[in-house]
C-alpha cells in the first residue's frame, strides 16, 4: 500500500543521529509510523504512576527533529526489529497479524528495567550506574519484543526450564537483530565501564550464568527466586545456539558451526512450530532438531550440529 511516509530524525541515547517514520497533524509531529503493519508508536511515560496509566502522552515535537534520545530509540528500534521479523521470517509484527507496536519510555524511576506487559514495550531510564536508558540497545528492544512473539506462539510458562528458554529464546532473536556480537545489553550497561555487557551468550559463564546443564541453578519458583533462574538458566540454551550458529568445542563436544541466518531459521521454526508453554530443555533439542530436519533433511550437517550443540550443553 502506497502510503506516504514522513521522515523524522533525531540522536539516539548514545547521541548517533538516526531517521524513522513520523506522523503530522494539527501542527506537531509524532512518534508514530503507519507503514509497518498496524503502525508503530511511541510514548513517554514520564508523569505515569500507576500501569492503568501506560502508554503516556504520544511523543510530539514541534519540527520532524526529536530531542528525546530514549523515544528516538525506541521508536527506530522497533522500526528495525518489525522490519527483522517480515523481512528475514515473513512475520508480520508480533502477532503475525500487524499488531500494531506500542513502546513508552522514562517509565517508573532510574528503572534499570526493560519488559513486555503483554500489550506494549517498555523502558525504564536506568540510574545511570547500572543501565543508561533502556531502549538505547537494538538487543533490548529485540529481546522484548520476541517476549510478544513468544507469548503469540509457544507461549513459555515464565518459570523454571520453560522460563529459561522464553528468556533464551529473546536473547536469541535479541543477537540475530544486533547482528554484529554475541552479547546482549553492552550499549546500555554500565555506562561507566567499558567493554562489558548483561549477558554473554558465547561465554555465559562470563556474568554468572550456567554454561552446561550440569550446572543448572535451582531457584525458588518465587519473584524472589527469579522464577527459578529464569534470567541466569537461559544461559544454557544461549550457549547451545551460539555453538551451533558459530560452532567450537566445549566440554569435549566438536560443533561444527552453521552461520547465524539457519540458527535463526531453526530457532523461528522450533518456536512458533514445535515448542510449547511447558517445554522443557530436552524438548528444545527436539524441537530444534524437528525444525532442523524440515528445514535441510535428517542427513544433514544442520541437523548432525543441532545434535552435537545440544550435547556439548549436557541437553539431551
Ligand atoms: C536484554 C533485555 C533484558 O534482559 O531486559 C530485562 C532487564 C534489563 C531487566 C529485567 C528483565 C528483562 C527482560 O526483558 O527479561
Ligand atoms: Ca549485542
Ligand atoms: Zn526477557
Amino acid at each position: 500500500n502506497t502510503v506516504h511516509q514522513l521522515t523524522g530524525s533525531g540522536r539516539g541515547v548514545l547521541g548517533d543521529r538516526k531517521t524513522f517514520e513520523v506522523d503530522h497533524k494539527y501542527g506537531k509531529y509524532y512518534l508514530k509510523g503507519t507503514s509497518r503493519g498496524g503502525g508503530i508508536k511511541t510514548y513517554n511515560a514520564y508523569h505515569v504512576i500507576y500501569e492503568s496509566q501506560l502508554p503516556g502522552t504520544m511523543v510530539s515535537s514541534k519540527t520532524n527533529y526529536f530531542l528525546d534520545g530514549a523515544a528516538v530509540d525506541a521508536h527506530a528500534y522497533a522500526e528495525k526489529v518489525y522490519d527483522y521479523f517480515k523481512n528475514v521470517h515473513g512475520r508480520n509484527s508480533y502477532d503475525g497479524n500487524g499488531a500494531p507496536v506500542i513502546s513508552s519510555v522514562h517509565v517508573g524511576r532510574n528503572w534499570n528495567n526493560a519488559a513486555w506487559i503483554g500489550t506494549q514495550m517498555v523502558y525504564g531510564d536506568g540510574d545511570g550506574i547500572v543501565f543508561r536508558p533502556l531502549s538505547g540497545a537494538l538487543d533490548v528492544v529485540g529481546h522484548e519484543l520476541t517476549h510478544a512473539i513468544t507469548e503469540k506462539t509457544a507461549n513459555l510458562e515464565y518459570h523454571n526450564e520453560s522460563g529459561a528458554l522464553n528468556e533464551s529464546i529473546s536473547d536469541i532473536f535479541g543477537a540475530m537483530v544486533d547482528s554484529g556480537d554475541w552479547l546482549l545489553g553492552e550499549d546500555v550497561y554500565t555506562p561507566k565501564q567499558s567493554g562489558d555487557a548483561f549477558r554473554s551468550m558465547s561465554n555465559p559463564t562470563q556474568y554468572d550464568q550456567p554454561d552446561h546443564y550440569s550446572r543448572y541453578v535451582r531457584l525458588p519458583d518465587t519473584p524472589d527466586g527469579d522464577y527459578g533462574g529464569v534470567h541466569i538458566n537461559s544461559g544454557i540454551n544461549n550457549k547451545a545456539a551460539y555453538l551451533l550458529a558459530e560452532g567450537g568445542t566445549h566440554y569435549g563436544v566438536n560443533v561444527t558451526g552453521i552461520g547465524r541466518a539457519k540458527t535463526a531459521k531453526i530457532y523461528y521454526r522450533a518456536l512458533t512450530l514445535y515448542l510449547t508453554s511447558r517445554s522443557t530443555f530436552a524438548d528444545m533439542r527436539q524441537a530444534a532438531i524437528k525444525a532442523a530436519t524440515d528445514l535441510y533433511g535428517s542427513a544433514s550437517q544442520e541437523v548432525q550440529s543441532v545434535k552435537n550443540a545440544y550435547s556439548a550443553v549436557g541437553v539431551y
